[in-house]
């Protein structure tokens, strides 16, 4: 057990403010020893309660003898606890000053302040749980729908780690088969190697790429969908925002360039949060405030995953309507067209066959064909009816760029047996992806790194 390991460390695990109660939790060597100095109940010492026991008792200061607070007391006995470690949690009053004072208290009779996520590093070290499933913790508590909870308990669930020990177990058995090759070369099983190799590392190539592209809906879950509503000055795009999210958020006027700056809100569509964006309209300009909307716009265009392009059906299309068509050609677009509760001039056909995108006939104002609007939007970004039970979603960032390595590696492995290399040079790239993948569970991972990973926890957690 490394030196770190041997601290007994505590921290206040709930929020700190007005609340019914507040938990401080203390793990390690000392848990029982540093409570029972501190935590008096009826008659028997903390040593004698049995494990996963709730002692009703109060804290009090040893120093002086005066009562902090009236408490719960769980007591869980290593090895079977959140850390492997004893465990006690102490069930005060919310607020701020009794957790403050009882966590005072644990570090005047020899416990450290726990950093952020050191609970779970500990559960990691001490091999309860492996890192995805840590990574998974942290991402329960960040979720913010029911469908990005779900992923993220089902990774907790240890899924990731099975998804990806079997493909690392495919790729040793192909570094067994190289290794016996050139160990044995008198049994001439080159040809055979090639043939197998290359199967294997294809299937693997596959498996790995359904992986990247299940993480992207997976990213799209758990962070929203970046929404951009662009569009020239005046078309409704903020009436368009104050429809999707039900509510008057943005400011409409009958003057061209209300909105000036960009409002992001968020909305929920069947699960899938999207952020929508509303932006300054796009057109050339004198007017410098206006000028620095519509430059930003062009921004919020760059990092959207999804734009709604916004024309008047009331009027012709104007030279800046074209511009803007031809500015998302290459994005994933909706082409919005408002006003349909007035006479319309544009013809929708025309634009669908000329620009090849969804064009969607709405009135803002009216709340006419918003609903067909958010189908259109869950089909293109393909979320609609993705099960997320039947695959597995990846959807850290960290693990998406991992698995992106090793695909990398596996390719040049059939890259190399393409050109008839040597076995040896492609046991490195099979090596190499074995390890990238490693670093996933947290089997094949530096120190340094782990440390990183669970700076971004919260303290208590
Ligand atoms: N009060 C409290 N509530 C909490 C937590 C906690 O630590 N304390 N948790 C913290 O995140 C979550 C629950 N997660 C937990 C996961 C494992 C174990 C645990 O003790 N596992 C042991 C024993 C299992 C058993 O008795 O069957 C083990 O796996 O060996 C405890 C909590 C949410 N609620
Ligand atoms: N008849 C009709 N008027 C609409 C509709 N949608 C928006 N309008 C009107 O069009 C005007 C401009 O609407 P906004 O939502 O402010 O337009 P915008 O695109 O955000 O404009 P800027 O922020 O200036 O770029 C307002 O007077 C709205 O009431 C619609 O569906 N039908
Ligand atoms: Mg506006």
């Amino acid at each position: 057990m490394s030196a770190y390991l041997e601290d007994t460390i505590a921290a206040i695990s709930t929020p700190v403010g007005f609340a019914g109660i507040g938990i401080v939790r203390m793990t390690g060597l000392k848990s029982f020893y540093i409570i029972d100095k501190i935590f008096k109940s009826k008659a028997k010492a903390f040593e004698s309660y049995e494990d996963k026991k709730i002692i009703y008792g109060h804290i009090i200061n040893p120093k002086d003898g005066i009562v902090i607070d009236e408490v719960l007391v769980s007591k869980m006995i290593s090895p079977n606890t959140y850390t492997r470690e004893d465990v006690v949690e102490i069930n005060c009053h919310g607020g701020i000053i009794p957790v403050k004072n009882i966590l005072n208290l644990l570090v005047d009779c020899g416990a450290r302040l726990a950093e952020p996520g050191e609970f779970t590093k500990r559960a990691f070290l001490n091999g309860r749980i492996d890192l995805a499933q840590a990574e998974a913790v942290i991402d329960i508590i960040n979720s913010k729908t029911n469908k990005s909870l779900n992923i993220s308990m089902k990774q907790l669930g240890g899924s990731i780690s099975r998804t990806i020990s079997e493909i690392r177990d495919s790729i040793l058995e192909m570094l067994a088969h190289i290794e016996a090759s050139i160990d044995y070369p008198e049994y001439d099983i080159e040809d055979v190697s090639y043939d197998l190799i290359l199967d294997k590392t294809k299937s693997t190539v596959e498996k790995v790429e359904q992986l990247i592209y299940n993480a992207e809906n997976g990213r799209l879950i758990r962070e929203g969908v970046n929404t951009a509503i662009i569009g020239k000055p005046n078309v409704g795009k903020s009436s368009l925002l104050n429809a999707l999210i039900g509510e008057s958020r943005a400011i409409v006027t009958e003057i061209a360039g209300t909105t000036r700056d960009t409002i992001e809100e968020y909305i929920n569509i069947e699960g899938i949060p999207l952020k929508i964006i509303d932006t300054a309209g796009i057109r050339e300009t004198e007017n410098i405030i206006e000028k620095m909307g519509i430059e930003k716009t062009v921004q919020i265009l760059e990092q959207s995953d999804l734009v709604l392009l916004m024309l008047d059906g009331s009027l012709e299309l104007e030279e800046q309507d074209i511009a803007l068509l031809e500015l998302v050609k290459d994005k994933k677009a909706i082409i919005v067209v408002n006003k349909a509760d007035k006479d319309s001039i544009v013809s929708v056909d025309n634009i669908a066959k000329t620009y090849d995108k969804e064009v969607v006939e709405i009135s803002a104002t009216q709340e006419l064909g918003i609903d067909i609007l958010k189908k259109t939007i869950l089909d293109l970004i393909s979320a609609k009816g993705f099960e997320i039970e039947s695959f597995e979603i990846i959807s850290n960032i960290r693990h998406i760029n991992l698995l992106q390595q090793s695909l990398i590696c596996l390719k040049s492995v059939i890259n190399t047996i393409d050109i008839s290399m040597p076995l040896e040079i492609i046991s490195i790239d099979l090596k190499e992806a074995w390890n990238l993948l490693g670093e996933i569970t947290g089997d094949t991972i530096h120190e340094n790194l782990i440390d990183q990973i669970f700076k971004n926890f919260c303290i208590g957690k």
